[in-house]
């Protein structure tokens, strides 16, 4: 058989746009449902390029490029895996009926900046948040941070993972925010949002489920609540089960509820929330599997990729848990591009660990290459295990 040739012409097609380590769990849960995959990114042989049926490279962002992969292959469902996507092309797509867009191309066009998702939370939504300004000039973001008060984060309205992102303690730091902010962004829109610093006990991503219910309507499924650590605006950690108080879960799935059910579509989100006491505030969600959610991989009978997977196919869900769980992430750690990882054998003698080193063809040293699972009786002895775990895997020049 031809490398590349169709499953068969009747088989649900599947495109991801974006096919890094989150991707590439959703291409193999789908092709275990039957579909046919066709992985999409920015470079050759990410992550999802090796799992999928089929690879292109281009420009995401580009929206001639995007059209036109679209008419060629003929995907019943489009999966945006990454923010910086042509997404007014996504919702002319899916206005001309050519593919459904998951979970909803309005959705993916709120998220992809953070202005968009954030009026419709705590403007339309009446969802609690940080106090925030939006600022187009140094001298906007110096009003907007002196009104909001310090500490406080500015961040690119289009930008993941931390990238652009600053903690302000003084007005004297906002200068060389505002250039970071502009340099590092994934897109460079010239606007920053500048938010409030909240002091919350702990921070939470709530995986919520949109799925089609046994009376073909649309459900909302919550996974247990995952706690997680963030560094310079970037996760290093996560556990599963956070322990919360009734009162601020409660609270937490209302919010989620509100806001999924807003953007609407079927699908899994990562909807981000920081918890103080019984106070919970929305900080933002992810219309799609999320980075602190590759804990569930250790912990739920379905995974969030395999619900995420489930959802889009209109199949039963099941968010249940398992264990408890943690997750820990191995970084590059060097510059080096085609590297080995040394000190696997020695990773998972830690009890009740695995691991995931993703494939990326090209280390930085804080590029996320892989993470570490671990179970545990209770999510210090699963954190332990996965951090230790994860520190044993050393990626070097291959
Ligand atoms: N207003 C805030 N108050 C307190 N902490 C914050 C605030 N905003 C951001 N943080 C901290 O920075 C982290 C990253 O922020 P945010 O999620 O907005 O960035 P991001 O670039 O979208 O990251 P990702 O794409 O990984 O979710 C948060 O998880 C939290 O730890
Ligand atoms: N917080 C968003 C997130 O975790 N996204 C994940 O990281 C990949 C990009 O990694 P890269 O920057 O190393 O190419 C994305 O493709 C996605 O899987
Ligand atoms: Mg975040």
């Amino acid at each position: 058989m031809r490398i590349g040739t169709p499953l068969s012409p009747s088989a649900t097609r599947v495109m991801l746009l974006g096919s890094g380590e989150l991707g590439k769990e959703v291409i193999i849960a789908l092709q275990r449902l039957g579909v046919e995959v066709i992985a999409v990114d920015r470079y050759a042989n990410a992550p999802g390029h090796h799992v999928a049926n089929r690879s292109h490279v281009i420009n995401m962002a580009d929206p001639a490029a995007l059209r036109a992969l679209v008419e060629a292959e003929q995907p019943h469902f489009i999966v945006p895996e990454i923010e910086a996507i042509a997404t007014d092309e996504l919702a002319a797509i899916e206005a001309a009926g050519l593919a459904t867009v998951i979970p909803t191309a309005r959705a993916t066009q709120l998220t992809m900046n953070r202005e968009g998702i954030r009026r419709l939370a705590a403007e339309e939504l009446g969802v609690p948040t940080s106090r925030y300004h939006f600022a187009s000039s140094l001298a906007e973001m110096q009003a907007a941070a002196d009104d909001v008060g310090y500490p406080c984060f500015v961040k690119p309205v289009m930008s993941s993972s931390g990238k652009g992102q600053s903690m302000l303690n003084s007005a004297d730091e906002v200068a060389t925010a505002w250039e970071y902010a502009l340099s590092a962004g994934r897109v460079n829109h010239g606007r920053v949002i500048v938010e409030q610093c909240i002091h919350f006990d702990y921070e939470i991503t709530l995986l919520t489920v949109r799925a089609l219910g046994a009376n073909s309507e649309i459900e909302t499924h919550f996974c247990a609540p995952i706690g997680h650590r963030q560094v310079k605006g970037d996760y290093v950690e996560s556990w599963q089960a956070q322990p919360m108080s009734d009162t601020a879960l409660r609270k937490a799935q209302d919010i989620a509820a509100k806001v999924t059910g807003n953007l609407g579509g079927r699908g899994l989100f990562g909807v981000e929330l920081f918890v103080c006491g019984d106070d919970v505030w929305f900080s933002e969600v992810s219309p799609r599997p999320h980075d602190t959610g590759m804990v569930t991989m250790a912990t739920q009978f379905q995974n969030e990729f395999e619900l995420h997977a489930r959802a889009i196919l209109g199949l039963p869900v099941n968010t249940a848990l398992h264990s408890t769980g943690a997750s820990a992430v191995i970084y590059g750690g060097l510059e080096a591009e085609g590297i080995a990882f040394e000190g696997v054998e020695h990773a998972l003698q830690v009890p009740k660990s695995d691991i995931r080193l993703f494939g990326k063809p090209v280390a930085f040293e804080r590029r996320r290459m892989g993470v570490a699972l671990a179970r545990g009786k209770n999510t210090d002895e699963a954190r332990a295990r996965a951090a230790e775990a994860a520190s044993r895997v050393k990626p070097v020049a291959g």
